[in-house]
């Protein structure tokens, strides 16, 4: 049986002074970001999702991302080093939470570079985005860590967005969705299904059938219906200000051996 458990933090103070990379800066409202991360969390909790909140790391803007800072394979965390050294101290108490879990710990090392974000696993193949946060080391790495656990590591080049699952995630069937013109190269997934919305790209799979989406993306919640899903959306807007998505808010640990 599946593990669900997941990790979030809470936003800090000054989350407001996040990074932007590919958007243009636009006021964050602290008081409504709080109230959309406690709708986002009570949605993990009401489909059965164990929460462990990763402790506060205020100093850091970008704290609330806490996905960026580990990857989790089978039950071994691979502590990320962010691309971005301001995110850089976001990470040891990601380790202690990920320690608490019983997960086997291992970490990127300089002068590799890793997000989770960039991260995206489809059964045991675990794809890699190359792009701004992620260096070649930090793929070499990764690969030398979770392939021999089982897991097919396929490098993929991300440049039109933060991360690579800016840009895609998967549904529960395997395929990998996206929109297309923040896709570098669709044909790198076997099987590939166009979204008609940027935030449509995201999905959190909840566990039967049920996607945890944005609510930004209501024509791609439609196609996802048409195929058998059940979108269950938030507003996540002021996140999404940020360069956040519904994935980048928590990290999900679904092998955990216990
Ligand atoms: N995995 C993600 O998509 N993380 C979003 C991180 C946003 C944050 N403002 C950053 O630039 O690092």
């Amino acid at each position: 049986m599946p593990s669900r458990h997941a990790l979030v933090r809470r936003p800090g103070p000054r989350l407001a002074e996040g990074l932007v990379t590919h958007v243009d800066r636009r006021p964050v409202d602290l008081a409504r970001a709080m109230r959309q991360w406690e709708e986002y969390v009570q949605v993990l909790r009401d489909h059965g999702w164990r929460i462990t909140e990763v402790d506060p790391a205020d100093d850091c803007p970008d704290a609330v991302f806490v996905e960026d800072t580990v990857v989790v394979f089978r039950n071994v965390a691979l502590l990320a080093r962010p691309g971005a050294e301001s995110r850089r101290p976001e990470v040891a108490a990601a380790r202690a939470a990920a320690e608490a879990l019983g997960c086997s710990l291992n970490e990127i090392r300089a002068p590799g570079t890793l997000d989770g974000g960039d991260v995206l696993k489809v059964g045991d193949t675990v794809y890699v985005g190359r792009g701004g946060r992620t260096n070649a080391e930090g793929v070499r790495q990764l690969r030398a860590v979770f392939e021999p656990l089982g897991a097919r590591v396929i490098a993929v080049p991300v440049s039109r967005v933060l991360h690579l699952k800016s840009a895609v995630t998967a549904l529960p069937d395997g395929t990998v969705i996206g929109y297309p013109p923040l896709v570098d190269d669709p044909a790198a997934f076997p099987r590939f299904r166009p979204v008609p919305e940027e935030a449509g790209a995201h999905v959190v799979l909840l566990g039967g059938g049920k996607l945890l989406m944005a609510a930004a993306a209501p024509r791609t919640a439609r196609l996802l219906t048409d195929l058998g899903y059940r979108p269950v959306t938030v507003d996540i807007g002021e996140f999404e200000k940020l360069e956040g998505c519904v994935t980048c808010l928590s990290v999900r640990l679904r092998d955990l051996y216990a």
